[in-house]
């Protein structure tokens, strides 16, 4: 059996850029939208959860209102996104429904993963859909989506999504066949098959867009491809308009670049880690970086060198070691005001110092992600 034979997989996340959908004049490409639909029901009558995270609102805007150019101005792409998402959906709606699937919408923007309740109303609203058999067919909600609240691109986002619903697959379907070790097309450039470990020479691979609809080219796939690992999940880059391209993946042929998961994050880990919004930052000492690391300890006011930036008990905060890494995420216990005061100090002294103590740890280990 190949290491890649997925074919018992429970659920997959399939993301479709807007370089795939689109031709260069900004309309749909109505023929590489049915065969994907097709291998999409294919998957999902054999039993299998398929979520799809489809961009191409932009694009099929730009086509809609004869816009040559991607828009400059952020209104003007949003506008594009409200005229083309209407375009999209209605499109996916009908080719499935040929097939008698029915399709959800779904929006998400950042702040569906930074706040737990919010993460865990997508999670359910998802995972009710799955059990209904209707396919998600998500996208970004750009036309509300500000800078704050933005991820940007629909490849984090697929990837954030995937770690929402418990993937065991994720696919990022683009324009090329996968990573090159080269820039794609130039005299020996070559795919590379599998990555085990993102390191710096993987990230100084990832080029830009190729095309004039694409969002962040191979960067954004390479941050995507990290969170699924770290989320336990495996990722493949590969080329949409290859025959078949998902039943063959799925049967386990080497196709596109796999990026292979180290460790499992638990769901509210796997949150803190990727999906909450940073409010500030703690900085600690050696033996606080010790205990954590490698005793697998909670984060004590002792250890406690310094704070930054205003956060409530409940928020999200970067752990940062002497040298000035961040070696962990956290839900802290107490406010950015509270943890000034009782900095470097025992347990045995919060009371006083605070005038109440409802807690012993800054950070309880169970709500810290180690990096
Ligand atoms: N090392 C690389 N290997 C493959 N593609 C790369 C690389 N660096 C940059 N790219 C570009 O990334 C593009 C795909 O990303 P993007 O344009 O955002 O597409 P999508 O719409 O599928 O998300 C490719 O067309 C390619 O030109
Ligand atoms: N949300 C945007 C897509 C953003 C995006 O990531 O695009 P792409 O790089 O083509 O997957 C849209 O629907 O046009």
């Amino acid at each position: 059996m190949s290491k890649r034979d997925f074919s018992r997989m429970q659920r997959l996340v399939v993301k479709v850029g807007s370089s795939s959908l689109t031709y260069a004049t900004g309309k749909l490409n109505i023929e590489q939208i049915e065969r994907l639909v097709r291998q999409l029901v294919d998957l999902h009558n054999r039993g299998m959860d398929v979520l799809l995270v489809t961009s191409g609102a932009v694009g099929a805007g730009m086509g809609k209102l004869g816009f040559t150019a991607r828009p400059r101005t952020i209104p003007e792409k949003q506008a594009a996104a409200a005229v083309g998402q209407g375009i999209l959906l209605h499109m996916y709606e009908k080719i499935f429904a040929e097939y008698g699937i029915v399709v959800g919408q779904v929006l998400l923007t950042r702040e569906d993963f930074a706040d737990r309740r919010r993460f865990l109303n997508a999670r359910h609203t998802l995972q009710a859909m799955l059990g209904l058999h209707v396919i998600p067919v998500i996208n970004e909600n750009d036309t509300v989506a500000v800078d704050e609240i933005k991820l940007g691109d629909n490849d984090n986002l697929a990837a954030l999504v995937a770690g929402l619903v418990d993937a065991d697959l994720l696919v990022l379907l683009s324009d090329v066949d996968g990573l090159y070790d080269g820039k794609p097309g130039a005299a020996g450039a070559r795919v590379i098959k599998e990555i085990h470990e993102i390191n710096d020479k993987i990230e100084a691979l990832a080029g830009g867009v190729g095309s004039n609809v694409g969002t962040g080219g191979m960067a954004t796939k390479i941050q995507a491809a990290r969170i699924a690992m770290h989320s336990g999940l495996v990722t493949i880059i590969a080329r949409a308009s290859e025959t078949d391209v998902l039943r063959r993946l799925v049967a386990g042929e080497p196709l596109g670049t796999a990026f292979w998961p180290s460790v499992k994050l638990v769901n509210k880990k796997r949150w803190i880690a990727y999906g909450a919004t940073v409010c500030g930052r703690i900085h600690i000492d050696e033996g606080a970086v010790r205990a954590l690391r490698q005793n697998g300890k909670s984060l004590l006011p002792s250890g406690v060198t310094g704070v930054e930036g205003s956060f409530e008990m409940g928020n999200t905060v970067s752990v940062i070691a002497p040298d000035g890494r961040e070696i962990a995420r956290g839900i802290v216990n107490y406010s950015a005001i509270e943890v000034e005061k009782i900095k470097g100090k025992k347990t045995g002294e919060i009371a006083a110092l605070l005038g109440y103590k409802d807690y012993d740890e800054i950070i309880h280990r169970d709500n810290l992600a180690l990096e």
